[in-house]
């Protein structure tokens, strides 16, 4: 049963509660299998496919036959779902593209910034106990529209050595350059350092389990990364009027994806609370993946009572959750006092499944409490900034004796003569 506190009781280090660093074990696993994926390539990747998947794979890279006969299977209600989704998700990331500036208000001066698309991005679709085709929307499209030239896709393989066709649908539908059969720490590994058929990519975008956010933590520096997109959250924020049976509903939404998922509810509703703690019992028993989130539900969930909605929003910026409901008469009052939390969901009628897969924000964002510093993906993971700096012979001339003083009382003294040695 999901456990009840009082704001008032706990210390902020127990209102979050959620870890970056997984279990020692985790990381130790990760390591030996970043070190084999970099000693042994492809042959590490097979033999892993077949450990933690059950796949046993003849080639890595999925063939152009295998995308063209799963879009061929696919039902035409699924493809039009699979082009609205699509359509919603650019029309939203389009307004993210930033543009280049240039200043040139002082004579001779000119600076400026300008955006270049990384060249190559590894796309890492989570596939152990779901297929995630909304995934591959959502990782992929932004990196369409920051102009990214390839795109690598990585996703495990079934029992069958086959991708599920949904994703492969969906990674049609998107334009991923190349798919390749493998997942967990492994793919992070081989999308860092390459291996026989996977390229090493420069950055590494995506969701995924424990093994895979920490994977992409452990090859942040030899490649870029988004953020910690780890286990899934839903804080759902709600006062005396909700429903709780949609209340748990929306919790379960979240705690079905893994054990580890974290379904929080804050209310000042002590009522709430019990009513909702009541309907979890209920509603956990008839869901397909009711094992999952019994597990996620007893060990990661909390009902936090508060006395007030403003203790309740207080609570809400500790934890930083990756999904925020905000379930009360007024939620656009509510916004502007969230500092923290990857998306915000506005009002009791707007499920978190509503940003999953439909309305256009990203659904890859921040967890354990790193959306007080980390942003959904969108267009500028897949951008990077240069500055830039022109100045004429005289605009020079003017700012050497300053640039060169600067220099001079670094104690950089050659500095300071890449400067004045033009004026000699
Ligand atoms: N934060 C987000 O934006 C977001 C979005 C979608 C999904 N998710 C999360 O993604 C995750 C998907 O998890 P999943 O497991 O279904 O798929 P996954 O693809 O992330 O992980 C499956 C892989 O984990 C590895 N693995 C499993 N057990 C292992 C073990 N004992 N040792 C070493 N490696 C092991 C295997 O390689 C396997 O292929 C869930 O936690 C879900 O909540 C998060
Ligand atoms: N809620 C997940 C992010 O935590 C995304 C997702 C995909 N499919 C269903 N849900
Ligand atoms: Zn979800």
């Amino acid at each position: 049963m999901i456990k009840l506190y009082h704001f008032d009781e706990l210390k902020p280090e127990e209102i979050l509660n959620r870890d970056i660093r997984a279990e020692k074990n985790v990381e130790d696993v990760v390591d030996g299998i970043i070190a084999d994926v970099r000693a042994r390539g492809d042959e590490a990747l097979k033999e892993y496919a077949l450990k933690f998947d059950g796949a046993k794979l003849d080639n890595i890279q999925v063939t152009q036959e295998e995308i063209e006969e799963a879009f061929a299977n696919m039902d035409g209600y699924f493809l039009e779902t699979l082009r609205e989704a699509a359509a919603n998700i650019e029309a939203f990331h389009r307004q993210q593209v930033h543009k280049n500036f240039v200043m040139n208000d002082k004579p001779g001066i000119v600076l400026g910034q300008k955006y270049t698309p990384i060249e190559k991005a590894g796309v890492y679709v989570p596939g152990g106990t779901a297929a995630y085709p909304s995934t591959v929307l959502m990782d992929v499209i932004p990196a369409k529209v920051a102009g990214v030239s390839e795109i690598v896709m990585t996703t495990p393989a079934g029992k069958d050595g086959k991708i599920d066709p949904v994703i492969l649908a969906a990674a049609a539908t998107a334009g991923v350059t190349r798919i390749f059969k493998t997942g967990g720490a492994q793919a992070v590994a081989a999308l860092a350092y390459g291996t026989q058929s996977i390229p090493a990519v420069d950055k590494i975008v995506g969701p995924g389990n424990i093994y895979v956010a920490t994977a992409k933590r452990k090859v942040f520096g030899k490649v870029g990364i988004d953020m910690i997109a780890g286990p899934s959250e839903i804080l759902v924020l709600a006062d005396g009027g909700c429903d709780p049976a949609w209340v748990a509903a929306d919790l379960l939404s979240q705690a079905e994806h893994d054990r580890l998922a974290s379904p929080v509810l804050v209310t000042d509703s002590a009522e709430l609370a019990k009513a909702v703690q009541a309907e979890l019992e209920v509603q956990i028993p008839q869901l397909p993946r009711a094992a999952i989130a019994r597990a996620s539900v007893d060990d990661n969930g909390k009902i936090i009572v508060c006395s007030d909605l403003r203790k309740a929003i207080e609570a809400c910026n500790i934890i930083a959750p990756e999904h925020l409901e905000v379930c009360v008469d007024d939620p656009f009052s509510v916004l502007n006092e969230i500092k923290n939390a990857g998306s915000i969901f506005l009002g009791r009628n707007v499920p978190e499944a509503l940003g999953d897969y439909f309305a256009g924000p990203n659904h890859t964002l921040p967890t354990s409490g790193t959306a007080r510093f980390s942003s959904p993906l969108g267009v500028d993971d897949f951008v990077k900034k240069s500055s830039f700096i022109y100045y004429t012979r005289e605009a020079l001339e003017k700012a050497a004796p300053r640039i060169a003083d600067f220099a001079e009382r670094e104690g950089l003294h050659a500095h300071a003569r890449s400067v004045t040695i033009r004026y000699e």
